[in-house]
């Protein structure tokens, strides 16, 4: 059984601006670690319930309570209308978090200048389930207390990973804020392919997750790097060898992935420059 959070490491108040997807899953996380749903607001447009005992409002109070953590949840190219409206109720006291990919620190404090307090972070989908990466970024103008705090709201998510460096934020983002897209498709693209050598399809998409699951299960368990469990799969001469020779010809794998993740990173830049 998960233990329940302790209470004193919420926010005593958190207000989501955006909660869809990602910032979705994790209020389910905090919520289902003991966060109070009354500690809580929402704004979002669609003013759709969230969860039981949770504000939603679709328009900006008039003021926060004090010391509240702002989350910022919508898409990256909102920042300017929602900075509008959110900077003039942000107090020296107002924590912000923002999620917005490709969105700098530098930006953020430009938005927000009021707010002393900022920190970047770079969550995954799995973090509803407790068992997501989150990356966290923050400057020397951020009082530690603060980093401290925040790191904490943090901790339940699953992997808490403080990064030195803002130049390798969108680095960070292609490896682990959209892994899980790159897996799901591995996972999917397993399946198409033991379906292509004859299984049934059905078949094949539970094998596939399965096998997948299984394995990252056991590598997060084992003594021992995934590439050494990829050899104790590979009987010398067998069937496994064979295939790893595939993946590993020319490093065709390592190039692909690499490329995958330039290429996300790349956006990240390119967005961070407002295109
Ligand atoms: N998806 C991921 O895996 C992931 C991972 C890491 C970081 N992120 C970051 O998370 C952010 C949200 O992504 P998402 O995938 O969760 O998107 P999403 O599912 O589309 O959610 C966007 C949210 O923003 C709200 N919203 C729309 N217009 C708004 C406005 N003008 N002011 C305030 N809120 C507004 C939406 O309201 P309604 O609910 O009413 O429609 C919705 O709740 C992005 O900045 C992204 O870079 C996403
Ligand atoms: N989703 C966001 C995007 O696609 C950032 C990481 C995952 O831009």
């Amino acid at each position: 059984m998960t233990a329940i959070w302790p209470d004193h490491l919420f926010p005593n108040h958190l207000f989501l601006v955006g909660c869809g997807n990602m910032a979705g899953q994790m209020l389910s996380r905090w919520l289902s670690e003991g966060l109070e749903p009354a500690r809580v607001t929402v704004l979002r447009p669609s003013g759709k319930p969230v969860a039981d005992g949770v504000a939603v409002v679709t328009d900006y109070p008039a003021a926060l309570p004090a010391g509240t953590t702002v989350l910022l949840g919508m898409k990256p190219y909102q920042i300017a209308d929602v900075a509008d409206a959110l900077a003039p109720l942000c107090a020296a006291d107002t924590r912000i978090v923002s999620i917005l990919a490709g969105t700098t620190l530098a930006e953020l404090r430009s938005r927000f200048p009021a707010a002393r307090d900022i920190v970047r972070a770079m969550p995954n989908l799995p973090v509803g389930l407790g068992e997501g990466v989150t990356a966290l970024f923050s400057d020397d103008a951020t009082d530690s207390a603060a980093r401290d705090a925040i790191g904490a709201l943090i901790q339940p998510l699953g992997l808490v990973e403080w990064i030195a460096d803002e130049a390798l934020f969108n680095q960070v983002t292609a490896l682990s804020g959209c892994g899980p897209a790159f897996l799901f498709r591995f996972v999917d693209t397993l399946a198409r392919a033991g379906e292509a050598i004859g299984i049934p399809a059905d078949q094949a998409a539970r094998m596939a997750l399965a096998t997948v699951q299984g394995s990252a299960n056991m590598a997060a368990r084992a003594a021992v790097s995934p590439s050494t469990l990829a050899d104790q799969v590979a009987s010398p001469g067998g069937m496994t060898r064979q295939g790893l020779n595939v993946l590993d010809a020319d490093d065709r794998l390592l190039a692909l992935l690499t490329d995958t993740l330039a290429a996300a990173r790349d956006r990240g830049e390119a967005m961070a420059r407002g295109e």
